[in-house]
């Protein structure tokens, strides 16, 4: 059986973080296990508070999962401050596991902050070179790149400089555009492009997390990326044009595993 960890927040209401991270897995039949980051109160339209677990209790339950069981594939998700964010780059060069799948969360869908600014240079510089694949939205693009980011050649710039940085693939999400969702992933050498039709939604809380949580199992599972990525972005579409019109907000993806069957994407492989 393949094991995955996730690494973040955890939402009360159960449609992002490490619940829809935990749904996911189960959806792809892993074994999913949670490190919780932060204790965050929200729901499908606020964020009330955030609570950081202590960097020594952060550590502590990444030990627990490693000294025991083990992983396949790691997804990182919500690191709101700096010392989480240090304490989760101690360990995971300590641990050095395969398949990490970084999500940098800043925002939530309601525009509320899940990520203190300030913590900018230190995700840059510790988190974003620990990761395999990281899968930036529009906005955290633009914010970690400085590349405003109004086209799929605004996409690709910004995924080449996030590259630069010394990150090993990178798929700029298209969530935020306009048209339809095409999601960008730069491997250093080719862009391929992932293209699913935008469904009229505003119930797509939670999608973020459900998507790098798919790319992690997939590769658990040992496709390799663009064929993870590839059954991810089927996932994440098929999660959210089932998506569930629940609470006064923004309401989540919903996940079965009989859905994942489901093709409703097209890759198309582009020259650099
Ligand atoms: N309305 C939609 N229809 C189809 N696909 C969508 C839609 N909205 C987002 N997606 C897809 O969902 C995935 C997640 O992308 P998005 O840019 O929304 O991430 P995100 O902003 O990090 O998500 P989160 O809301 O969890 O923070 C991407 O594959 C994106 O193309
Ligand atoms: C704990 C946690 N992690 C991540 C997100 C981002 O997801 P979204 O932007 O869909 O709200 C969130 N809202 N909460």
């Amino acid at each position: 059986m393949e094991k995955v960890l996730t690494i973040a927040g955890s939402d009360c209401s159960g449609g992002a973080g490490i619940q829809a991270d935990l749904k996911t897995f189960a959806a792809h039949g892993v074994y999913g296990m949670s490190v919780i980051v932060s204790v965050v109160a929200e729901n499908t339209s606020r964020v009330i508070d955030i609570q950081d677990v202590a960097p020594e209790m952060i550590e502590k339950q990444i030990d627990a999962v490693f000294e025991d069981i083990g992983v396949d594939a790691v997804k990182v998700g919500m690191l709101s401050q700096p010392c989480c964010m240090k304490a989760v780059a101690r360990k995971l060069k300590e641990y050095k596991p395969q398949n990490v799948v970084i999500d940098p969360v800043m925002y939530a869908k309601n525009g509320c902050p899940l990520m203190n600014p300030s913590a900018i240079d230190i995700l840059i510089h510790e988190i974003l070179p620990l990761a395999d694949v990281l899968t930036p939205n529009i906005p955290e693009a633009e914010r970690i790149s400085g590349i405003q980011i109004n086209s799929a050649e605004d996409m690709e710039q910004g995924a080449k400089y996030i590259y630069d940085l010394g990150v090993k693939n990178v798929l700029v999400k298209g969530g935020h555009a306009v048209g339809d969702a095409l999601d960008i992933l730069y491997d250093g050498k080719q862009f391929y492009y992932f293209r699913a039709q935008r469904i009229n939604t505003k119930n797509t809380h939670g999608t973020g997390c459900t998507y790098s949580s798919a790319i992690a199992s997939n590769l658990s599972l040992g496709f390799d990326l663009q064929e993870a990525v590839r059954r991810a972005k089927e996932y994440v579409t098929t999660a959210i044009r089932h998506s569930l019109a629940i609470g006064k907000g923004c309401g989540p993806t919903h996940h079965f595993y009989d859905l994942y069957q489901n093709g409703l994407t097209k890759t198309i492989i582009k020259n650099n």
